[in-house]
């Protein structure tokens, strides 16, 4: 099947083509938001997906019929692809992920998604990642960038995709209370179900199987792939651990975050 891999950069970072890149970008550069809106920001492979299942279902006070009607894309929209309404003090919720567990996610995404780059080794892959030389640029730039709008965006949320994995719960509440929509009883069960693994692994409005398969090859593996903390063990060999470790403390000596690298329950 042919790929649509044509790749377009924008501010040295390389996006795919099928975005329209220059006028996407240049567009989501000058969007103005309104107070009531709320950004999902993530670098790709992060929990984007999961936070716009979690926003849907927290805005809907638990209600899942939204989010078993409406494709991920129509109720989120991606604002580097075009589709928002207009939007200032608009609450960002920003999601991150162990990087490792990023470019294994990435990794296998790049072999289904055809808008992307065919990957040829991991350990390709895993150079331009480190070099920040695959779509969407620099995971470093990303979350070093985002993080420090912290103390200068007026409403800011962070959350890892670990805390999310860990304390679904005490997350949704955390993001309820910060979107000012807090969950009660029945309310946050019922979100709290409809965002597991296993429930948005089975709704086509969310696990991508609505896209064709020109776009996406669902024979190369499955959106939904594996929602773990700690699969990157089951892919780096032991030297490319070392370079990463070594990339990763260069990169982020002076950023204060950390991760959590192994499911503490394996
Ligand atoms: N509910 C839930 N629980 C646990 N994990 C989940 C969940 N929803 C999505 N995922 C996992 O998130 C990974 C996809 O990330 P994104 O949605 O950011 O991808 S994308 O950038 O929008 O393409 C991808 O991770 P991997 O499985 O490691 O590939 C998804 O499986």
């Amino acid at each position: 099947m042919a790929r649509l891999d044509v790749t377009e950069t924008f501010h040295h970072i390389s996006f795919p083509g099928h975005i329209h890149t220059q006028d996407s970008l240049n567009y989501a550069l000058h969007f103005q938001f309104q107070d009531r809106d709320t950004v999902i920001a993530t670098y790709p492979k992060s929990g984007t997906t999961w936070m716009q299942e979690v926003v849907t279902l927290v805005k809907n006070r638990g209600d899942p019929q939204l989010s078993k009607t409406v494709p991920n894309w129509a109720r989120a929209p991606w604002l580097e692809q075009h589709y928002c309404a207009k939007g200032s003090k608009a609450k960002v919720i920003y999601v991150a992920r162990n990087p490792k567990d990023v470019v294994v996610s990435y990794y296998h995404f790049h072999k289904m998604a055809k808008f992307l780059p065919e990957p040829n080794s991991f350990d390709e892959f895993l150079d331009g990642f480190l070099e920040g030389t695959v779509s969407y640029g620099s995971w470093f730039d990303h979350v070093k960038g985002w993080t420090s709008q912290a103390g200068v965006l007026a409403h800011f949320l962070y959350i890892s995709y670990e805390e999310m994995w860990l304390d679904l719960r005490g997350s949704i509440e955390r993001i309820s209370s910060f979107l000012q929509c807090p969950l009660v009883g029945k309310e946050l069960t019922s979100a709290l179900r409809h965002c597991s693994f296993s429930s948005m692994s089975d709704n086509a409005m969310v696990n991508y199987t609505l896209i064709p398969q020109e776009i996406m090859d669902h024979s190369k593996g499955k959106f939904m792939r594996k929602g773990k903390i700690g699969d990157w063990r089951n892919t780096f060999t032991e030297e490319q651990i070392g370079c990463f470790d070594t990339v990763y403390s260069c990169q982020m000596q002076d950023c204060p975050l950390t991760f959590l690298w192994e499911c503490p329950e394996s």
